[in-house]
């Protein structure tokens, strides 16, 4: 088991800065979701922590042991890689051992180490197929199963279940959690599925640009979140973001403008899709033909709006809203988030 911390670490390719100057503690034990948008640079954290490229600046430590100029063999650090790399010529169970058997593991401690996994990853009738012979959650255990055999002191996955099926990815992630708090070791996800992010994760990090935006609980992250970036990159349905005033008329203005109305934004304002109410018949200033409904089973996702400035809405699966039809926007209270325009930076 084992703490990560990354102090201050750069990483430029051709004087272009992937990483800018980041900072993270992983604690013992936790499971950490590095989320952001393709190019925000998680893979080459991930590469630096696991040693196959060198920083720049800043500095890596393990367990308060400085590794940043260390081996990738002397940081005892597990990884579990997007495309699985298993061999097709070997037995799941001989994917597994493999790690063990090029450390000169006895056999008898192979089997003591997949024994103790196979209830966990329920791998155990599997266990004598090759790859091509698997299905693709199965083949992801067996993955996952070839990281955890070794006792390395953290586990770094990169998008480990990308290329699995929806479905196949709810359940994984699922047990991943569950595989995670069972073991007690310090997991390390990659990943630019945020709902996966956050399903998964005790600490949630989101990585933009190269720096890291926020860092919390992903239920912090997401009802708190410090910046306009973050707001729009965490949480499904996506947030809407208006201009507004930074006042309690702010929602008024907002939606005045959506009328027509030309009120100068002093600031944008965010609003969770579950905050937002769409009531039929709508004729004040706060009222806009609905443009979309995406009906999900049991709920439906609905936006309305007019000049380029749309809301979306959660509402039940059923609902009666037709296309077109004016409705009225209300918003709960507490449900507006405001940031400065200029610096994407929270309101307090
Ligand atoms: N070996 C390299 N040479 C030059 N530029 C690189 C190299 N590796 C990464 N980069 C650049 O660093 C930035 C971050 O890349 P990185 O692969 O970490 O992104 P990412 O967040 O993992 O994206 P994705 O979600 O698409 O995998 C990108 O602009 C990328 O082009």
């Amino acid at each position: 088991m084992a703490e990560i911390q990354i102090l201050g670490v750069s990483k430029a390719y051709g004087g272009v800065p992937a990483l800018d100057d980041v900072s993270l503690t992983l604690k013992d034990g936790s499971f950490t979701s590095i989320f952001g948008p393709p190019g925000s640079g998680k893979s080459v954290l991930l590469r630096l922590l696991l040693g196959l490229e060198t920083v720049d600046a800043g500095q890596i430590l393990i367990d308060g042991v400085d590794v940043t100029r260390a081996l990738p063999s002397e940081r005892n650090l597990g990884m579990v890689f997007q495309n699985l790399a298993l061999f097709p010529q070997l037995t799941a169970y001989e994917n597994i051992a493999f790690p063990l058997r090029r450390r000169n593991t006895d056999q008898a401690e192979i089997d003591k180490r997949i024994d103790g996994l196979t209830g966990v990853l329920n791998i155990g009738h599997i266990l004598s197929k090759k790859p091509a012979a698997l299905s693709g959650g199965e083949r992801q255990r067996v993955a996952i199963g070839r990281a955890l055999v070794r006792d390395a002191g953290a586990y770094l996955m990169d998008e480990p279940i990308a290329a699995l099926d929806a479905r196949l990815r709810d359940d994984m992630r699922l047990e991943l959690k569950r595989l995670q708090s069972e073991l007690g070791k310090t997991f390390i996800y990659v990943t630019h599925d945020c709902d996966e992010a956050m399903a998964v994760a005790d600490q949630l990090a989101i990585l933009n640009e190269g720096r890291f935006e926020q860092v919390g609980r992903p239920e912090d992250v997401y009802g708190d979140p410090a910046t306009l970036a973050v707001a729009e990159l965490v949480g499904a349905p996506r947030i809407s973001v208006l201009p507004a005033i930074g006042d309690s008329d702010g929602m008024k203005f907002a939606l005045g403008r959506l009328a027509g109305e030309k009120a100068k934004g002093e600031c944008l304002m965010a609003l969770r899709p579950e905050a937002v109410r769409l009531t039929p018949g709508g004729k004040g200033p706060c009222s806009a033909p609905v443009t979309d409904i995406e009906r999900l089973g049991a709920f439906a996702i609905v936006t309305a709006g007019r000049d380029g400035a749309q809301v979306r809405a959660i509402t039940d699966g059923d609902s009666p809203l037709q296309l077109g039809a004016e409705v009225e926007i209300t918003v709960d209270p507490g449900g507006m988030l405001l940031f400065d325009p200029a610096t994407g930076v929270r309101h307090a």
